[in-house]
């Protein structure tokens, strides 16, 4: 209620970029006056990694922008090395059960909102992208991203069978052959790999410019009848949100039965030292 409150005295204001940010600010909103285009950025720092509260976070903020007739989303990050590092490890190792099934259930949710957003959707990917990050990157319509990055979904590098949601991100994207093969190899692409393949569909050299292109990108769909656009997007979706909500609840099931695998959390337990190492061979 005082939320609602707060965001209709916001969208009188008479400020060029109106803010709506969330109370929490795992993620901020900022609305420009002139495009009534909104961008969505991952504020949870250092890295970005998907937690329970940062997806729930986002789900809040996509209905948000949905529900204030926004004219597209663009999704970026407030770091400026890395986009998202994926979900949050720390989440599934010697997880909680109530935690675990929540991050995954906010993970589909996420995945869901924006496959079958009614705006235009872009992607200012100005960092590295592993797996959730990758995932966030190519639910969205368009992407443009900074040289020198990583992206790629490196599951099965990681023992892991991706989710049927990563698939069809992919063969949204990619030519099915390279979807397939980039799957499941767990290939991490280098962005300017990710241009050739397509995965990306621009390079830039600022994340200025990769709003640009964003806003950009939303205002080739200026002239179109904004519900033809968006019922024909949900056409091309619709047999793979079918599939997805048929799948739903397995899905769910695997993932809990997967990470809570002894083998899995041993694994898991080694990757997470592995990073945290990476740090401190930084520091020496
Ligand atoms: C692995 C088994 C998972 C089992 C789950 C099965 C479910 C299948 C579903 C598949 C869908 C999604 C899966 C995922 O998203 S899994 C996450 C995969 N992500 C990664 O592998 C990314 C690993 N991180 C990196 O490569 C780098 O950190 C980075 C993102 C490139 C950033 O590099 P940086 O140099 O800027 O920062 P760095 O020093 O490495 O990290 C800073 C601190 O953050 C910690 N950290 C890094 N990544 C994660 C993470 N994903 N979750 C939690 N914590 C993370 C890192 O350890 C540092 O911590 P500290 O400061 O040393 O304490």
């Amino acid at each position: 209620m005082m939320r609602s409150k707060f965001l209709s005295l916001l969208i009188r204001a008479p400020s060029v970029c109106r803010s709506m940010s969330t109370a929490t600010k795992l993620t901020t909103i900022d609305v420009n006056d002139k495009t009534g285009i909104a961008t969505l950025t991952l504020n949870r720092s250092p890295i970005n990694a998907l937690n329970v509260e940062l997806l729930q976070d986002l789900n809040e903020s996509i209905k948000e922008i949905e529900d204030n007739k926004s004219r597209g989303l663009i999704l970026t990050s407030s770091n400026d090395k890395v986009f998202s590092a994926g979900l949050d490890l720390n989440e599934m190792y010697r997880p909680d059960k109530d935690r675990a099934r929540l991050l995954w259930i906010k993970l589909q949710d996420v995945w869901l909102a924006l496959y079958s957003c009614d705006l235009p959707t872009a992607a200012a990917i100005n960092g590295y992208a592993p797996a959730g990050g990758c995932l966030l990157a190519t639910v969205c319509e368009y992407r443009v991203m900074l040289p020198k990055c990583r992206i790629g979904f490196n599951e099965t590098q990681l023992g892991i069978v991706p989710p049927i949601f990563c698939m069809f991100n992919f063969l949204n994207v990619l030519p099915r052959r390279v979807a397939e093969r980039s799957l499941s190899q767990g290939q991490m692409f280098t962005t300017e790999q990710a241009l050739q393949i397509g995965l990306v569909d621009d390079v830039v050299s600022s994340k200025g410019e990769a709003l640009d292109k964003c806003t950009k990108f939303i205002d080739t769909f200026a002239k179109v009848n904004p519900l033809a656009r968006s019922l024909a997007k949900q056409q091309f979706r619709a047999a793979d949100l079918q599939r997805f909500q048929t799948e739903r609840a397995k899905d769910l099931e695997s993932f809990l039965a997967f990470i809570n695998h002894p083998q899995m959390q041993e694994g898991l337990g080694i990757y997470l030292n592995s990073l945290k190492k990476k740090q401190q061979l930084n520091a020496v």
